[in-house]
């Protein structure tokens, strides 16, 4: 269900209902309501053997804008897992999430606020994590301490996604990355109490701190940022649709390289004027080079749609300077479509991947620019709290976001919440591994193809970080592996990627369907 807020800007507790019926306070510098479902129908437990995939007609030859296939016999290629030795997805599940995630941020971010239950959960987890290879994976609430969880609503949903490979004995490196590594950040949860009625960490988001000051440390880039915002917000295009159009193109550029500034991969250093103005060159940097690093750029034609859009749903990623961003972005889309357009933020339902963005960062970030001394950045963001108040922008929190499922297993309210959108634009790495299921398409497999299961017109805006993709040509990929080693997970390298979304009614149920059987069977 969606949120539309309401009287940003009065100081007021307010009610959030996260998990089901059970409901928890938030002392908040504004009032909102809201309350969200999470009913989740996946039916992965039908075991169909050989099933092929039938994907839609073609209307056109044209790679990620046509309509999608013919009927082929297209099985799907395996996922990538955590097996490889030198691979990005073994070193982050190898070491990584141990070390730097588990170690460096939520016990170090933390330490003061751990209880004892917590920490022997914690410990728990690292043995697991430091035995990767040749620890079986369990469902969530199968660990020692594991009943203590009141007041999450998502066992069903990870039990189902968990189901076959806790089956088949899999470990931490041999089941798929997807779904392992978005299993351990909802692990870390059910170690700190975040779901634990009782736990001194109840909803507690043990990211916090380095969203705090991820915020604080691009502080410079929003300064330079703000002024342009605001003038696009002015602006009276008239009928003049092709300004418009260039115009709007900037803040799709824009939200795009923001994704290159996750924490995950560039760590806040403090909120020190060094690392501020780091960050400021970062984004001039990236917007500089944005020609030479596109590996696929579909813009022109996603332009077409979201130039006049009456209603565009963001699925959006990290917090700090991304989803600043895309709060541009949004800004600029509602100002673009006029009166009546509106935006929808898609959100997680609850912390992961350390800096996604859950409901209260989009009023945390909004109110501490709002809070700015910088007259433009304060001004952008009072615009913010309008857009807020009179529901051009909707913020929808979803489990669903922050669970390791291929989007072709959508359940059916996700799928009514986006279908209606003119556009879904996809943020980030980890809703890209998403939308291709993790899986190593070969990678001039045109996007139509890959994506072409949407229940929506999609564009997704990734800046990649993970060992496989779609839709590029030879020669960009070629020019990406001259220019360097590590251009699949560097996030120097993008891609703008757009499916019109012919047929995403009725023909994609069936290819979403078909793909989910053949996936669980993989
Ligand atoms: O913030 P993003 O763009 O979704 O990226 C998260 C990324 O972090 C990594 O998981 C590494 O932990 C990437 O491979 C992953 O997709």
């Amino acid at each position: 269900m969606s949120v539309s807020l309401g009287s940003l800007g009065t100081k007021t507790s307010c009610s959030l209902r996260h998990h089901g019926n059970h409901s928890h306070s938030h002392s908040h510098s504004h009032s909102h309501s809201h309350s969200h479902s999470h009913s989740h129908s996946h039916s992965h437990s039908g075991v169909l053997k050989n099933t092929r995939l039938m994907t839609m007609a073609s209307s056109s030859s044209s790679s990620t804008t046509a309509a999608a296939l013919q009927v082929t016999s297209l099985e799907l290629p395996p996922p990538l897992t955590s097996t490889t030795p030198g691979t990005w997805a073994y070193d982050t599940m190898s070491r990584r999430v141990l070390e730097n995630i588990v170690q460096g941020t939520v016990v170090a971010d933390n330490e003061h606020l751990l209880d004892n239950a917590a920490r022997g959960r914690i410990s728990l987890l690292e043995a697991e994590l430091a035995n990767a290879a040749e620890t079986k994976l369990e469902h969530i609430l199968h660990h020692a301490n594991g009943e203590n969880e009141t007041s999450s609503n998502d066992e069903k949903a990870w039990r189902q996604l968990m189901q076959p490979y806790v089956e088949r004995g899999d470990t931490w490196l041999s089941a798929p990355w997807l779904v392992t590594e978005f299993y351990l950040y909802r692990r870390i949860l059910h170690a700190t109490g975040y779901f634990d009625a009782k736990a001194p960490l109840h909803l507690h988001d043990p990211f916090a701190l380095q969203k705090k000051k991820g915020l604080a440390a691009c502080a410079s880039a929003m300064s330079s940022l703000a002024p342009r915002v605001n003038a696009f917000a002015a602006a009276d295009f008239g009928d003049d649709l092709d300004a418009k159009s260039d115009q709007l193109r900037l803040f799709v550029m824009l939200s795009l390289w923001g994704n290159r500034m996750d924490l995950s991969i560039w760590p806040s250093e403090g909120d020190g004027a060094a690392s501020s103005a780091r960050a400021a060159k970062a984004v001039e940097a990236a917007l500089a080079e944005s020609a030479s690093n596109l590996l696929h750029d579909d813009a022109d034609n996603a332009m077409k749609v979201i130039v006049n859009a009456r209603r565009v749903d963001i699925v959006v990623d990290n917090a700090g300077f991304e989803l600043v961003t895309d709060l541009a972005l949004a800004d600029a889309l509602a100002c673009a479509g006029g009166e009546g357009a509106c935006v929808t933020l898609r959100v997680k339902g609850h912390p992961t991947y350390v800096s996604d963005v859950i409901l209260e960062d989009v009023f945390e970030t909004i109110d501490t620019l709002a809070a700015s001394k910088e007259e433009a950045v304060a001004a952008m963001a009072t615009r913010w709290k309008t857009h807020m108040r009179s529901g051009r922008w909707v913020v929808a929190p979803h489990d669903y976001w922050a669970q390791g499922f291929p989007f072709w297993t959508m359940p059916e309210d996700v799928v009514a919440a986006v279908s209606g959108a003119d556009a879904v634009i996809l943020k980030g790495d980890a809703n890209y591994r998403r939308l291709l299921g993790d899986l190593q398409w070969p990678l001039s497999t045109p996007f139509a193809e890959v994506a072409g299961y949407m229940p929506a017109p999609t564009l997704a805006l990734r800046t990649l970080k993970a060992e496989l993709g779609c839709g590029m040509a030879e020669d960009r990929v070629a020019y990406a592996k001259a220019e360097s080693d590590d251009w699949m997970v560097s996030g120097r390298f993008g891609v703008v990627q757009f499916w019109e979304g012919v047929g995403a009614g009725e023909s994609c149920a069936s290819v979403r369907a078909a793909r989910t059987k053949e996936y669980f069977t993989m």
